[in-house]
């Protein structure tokens, strides 16, 4: 049987309504995620893909609509609430992560989210520092040998690293990935995205990835949206994902 992970039904958005400024900013999206699919979602600006992960999220309510995530209708959760079966990855490196904290306080905190105090005042074990060590260890990209510094004396590459491992840790049923990688240098960019890619695949994640970089949208993911005008225009999955080429891509782009 078909896990569905997410389930967007006729979600709509309007702002503004009964003024001048009224507009409908997400129309009538029909969307289902399946266990394990990794999507990346492109599009021009203002097309919609933050509105879409706004009202995933629940920072954005839906005018109508509805929302499954993991079989659970979350429609009219909360944000807060949400956060217990969904994570978020920001663009920016100061969002996501406490700056006075350390790393491993940061995954530790990371870990106990959603725990009893009781759990949540177990300490920073050796061997739990043992552990985020090897987890941090998997970046590649010498996070491991900061753990005991303050998150914000960390390079930006080191704590967008840092954020993804803190939205991963838990195993959230779906993660959303909020161009996570567009304001790094495009070395530390692409390090990240293939370490990103080897993580969603070791724990079978279930991802949703904006991004920019159209040679990214077609390298990672088993599937590739194109949204414009608040919808989802094009669909593209499996080998015919695999077939598609940069400039393809583009004139379907071209086309919104
Ligand atoms: N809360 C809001 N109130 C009014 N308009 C909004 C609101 N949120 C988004 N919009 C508008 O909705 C449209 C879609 O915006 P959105 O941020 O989702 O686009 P995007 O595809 O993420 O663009 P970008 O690539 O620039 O981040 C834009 O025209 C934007 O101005």
């Amino acid at each position: 049987m078909v896990n569905k992970i997410l389930e967007l039904i006729e979600a709509t958005v309007i702002v503004n309504p009964g003024t001048s400024e009224e507009k409908q900013i997400l129309d009538h999206v029909n969307f289902t995620l399946e266990a394990g699919e990794f999507v990346t979602v492109l599009g021009s600006n203002g097309a919609g893909k933050s509105t879409l992960f706004n009202v995933i999220a629940g920072s954005l309510m839906l005018t109508s609509g509805q929302i499954l995530i993991d079989g659970q209708d979350v429609t009219h959760l909360s944000e807060t609430q949400r956060t217990a079966i969904l994570a978020r990855v920001f663009q920016d490196p100061k969002v996501g992560t406490a700056p006075r904290m350390t790393v491993a306080e940061n995954l530790l905190l990371a870990e106990r989210r959603g725990q009893t105090r009781r759990l949540k005042n177990r300490g920073l074990t050796p061997e739990k520092k043992a552990a985020f060590a090897k987890v941090a260890d998997q970046m590649g990209n010498g996070l491991a040998t900061r753990l005991d510094v303050a998150t914000g004396d960390l390079s930006g590459g080191q704590r967008q690293a840092l954020s993804f491992l803190m939205a991963t840790r838990r195993r959230p049923a779906l993660i959303l990935l909020d161009e996570h990688t567009a304001a790094l240098d495009p070395k530390t960019s692409a390090q990240l995205m293939a370490v990103t890619d080897k993580q969603i695949q070791a724990d079978h994640l279930t991802a949703l990835m904006i991004t920019h970089n159209l040679e990214d949208a077609l390298t990672y993911g088993n599937r590739v949206i194109v949204m414009s005008a608040g919808q989802i225009d094009l669909d593209i999955s499996g080998s015919d994902k695999s077939k598609l080429i940069v400039p393809e891509l583009l004139q379907h782009f071209n086309r919104y």
